[in-house]
């Protein structure tokens, strides 16, 4: 039988490490010294020194590939969640964890960490100071969220000290940060084109918005603390910021940032609701001739009129969690990232 080179502890691969999270993390893991392999479907962008492979993470011989001589793997890649492709996240999220898992134990890999969701128990409804023994949504509010509950669930389970191949999944929830393709953008397009002058619901609904560098930093812990006799093994943390916020604030704060006007209009959460399933039902109706994408979709409107924020206690007290860069710092770095999107630019 061939003999495997013992791979070097800080040799790491980055599953998705073209994407807002994943590069992010190549920067701060090659910082600290780590010897990075970037696997993507698509590559973004060139660094001295890391290798990019390119390449479908349902493809086990690609994976094999950018795997060898790794031991710790981050798995960050996915679908985005505004993608209403069932098909694909099915592909992606499930058979190509199960890919992934498959070629890590081919490879040698000793750690796998995922990038979960806080998500994968949120059914629409308040969540206040979420603890990661809520059960995971029985309705969950989408295809993303469905998939990234089955792909948590197969990465904690393929957790093995016999084996010698440890994993952990860590839960962010509402990373924003410089690059961030989806919450600026979308925030900015929305109050470009006129419709960010309503606040859905009294606007008092507290969530949590994580800064990029924050998740990070829980997702390095989470590889450099995961052992055999961690508690870490086989568990799910939850890493925020740890200064829930006022969903309203933070968006107005960064309208402002950028020169926008904050919203100031109430409308009732149950009427903007019902409003968006009716359109979300005629979208799905007219499918077949059109393809329509509402900005008020039902999972947005969920998320902008509830309360959805999570303890990290779990992580601060098995891996030493602290959050690095607190809330406001984080969102002057964000406006301050984004010249191109401040009004009149
Ligand atoms: N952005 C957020 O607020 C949150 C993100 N997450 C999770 O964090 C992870 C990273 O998210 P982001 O960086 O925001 O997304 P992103 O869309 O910027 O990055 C995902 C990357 O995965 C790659 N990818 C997609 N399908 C692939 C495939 N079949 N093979 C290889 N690569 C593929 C994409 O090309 C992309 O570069 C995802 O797993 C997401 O579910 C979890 C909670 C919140
Ligand atoms: C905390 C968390 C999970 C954030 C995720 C980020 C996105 C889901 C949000 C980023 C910008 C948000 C946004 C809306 C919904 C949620 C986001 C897409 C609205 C569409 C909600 C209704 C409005 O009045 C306009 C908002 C624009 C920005």
């Amino acid at each position: 039988m061939a003999t495997r080179t013992r791979p070097s502890s800080k040799r790491c691969a980055v599953l998705g490490g073209s994407g807002f999270l994943g590069r992010h993390l190549v920067e701060r893991l090659v910082d600290r010294g780590y010897t990075v392999n970037v696997f993507d479907i698509r590559q973004a962008y060139e660094l001295p020194g890391v290798p990019f492979h390119q390449g479908d993470l349902c493809d086990r011989q690609a994976l094999l590939v950018a795997l060898k001589e790794v031991s710790i793997v981050f798995h960050c890649a996915s679908p985005a969640p505004a993608n209403d492709d069932r098909a694909l996240f099915q592909r992606v999220n499930i058979d190509g964890t199960r890919t992934v898992i498959q070629a890590c134990h081919e490879a040698g890999v000793q750690k796998l960490i995922l990038t979960s969701s806080a998500s994968v128990v949120f059914e629409g409804t308040d969540i206040k100071n979420g603890r990661e023994d809520l059960p995971y949504a029985k309705k969950p509010i989408d295809y993303y969220t469905e998939t990234k509950i089955q792909q948590e669930k197969l990465v904690l389970e393929a957790c093995s000290k016999e084996k010698g191949f440890l994993t952990v999944a860590i839960r962010p929830h509402g990373i924003f940060g410089p690059r961030d393709p989806q919450l600026v953008p979308i925030l900015i397009d929305t109050a470009r084109r006129g419709k960010m002058k309503f606040i859905i619901g009294d606007g008092s609904n507290l969530v949590d918005f994580t800064y990029v560098e924050n998740v990070v930093h829980g997702h390095i812990l989470a590889a450099e603390q995961l052992k055999a006799d961690s508690p870490l093994c086989g568990q799910a943390y939850h890493i925020t910021n740890d200064e829930p916020v006022r969903f309203w604030d933070f968006m107005s704060q960064i309208l402002e940032g950028l020169g926008y006007s904050a919203p100031r209009y109430h409308l009732p959460y149950t009427l903007v609701y019902g409003i968006a399933l009716l359109l979300w039902l005629i979208a799905l109706v007219l499918r077949p001739l059109i393809r329509i994408n509402p900005t008020f979709s039902p999972m947005r409107v969920a998320l902008a009129g509830t309360h959805h924020y999570y303890s990290c206690a779990r992580a601060k007290k098995d891996m030493g969690y602290q959050p690095l860069v607190p809330l406001r710092e984080a969102i002057v770095r964000t406006v301050e990232s984004y010249p191109h999107l401040r009004k009149g630019a």
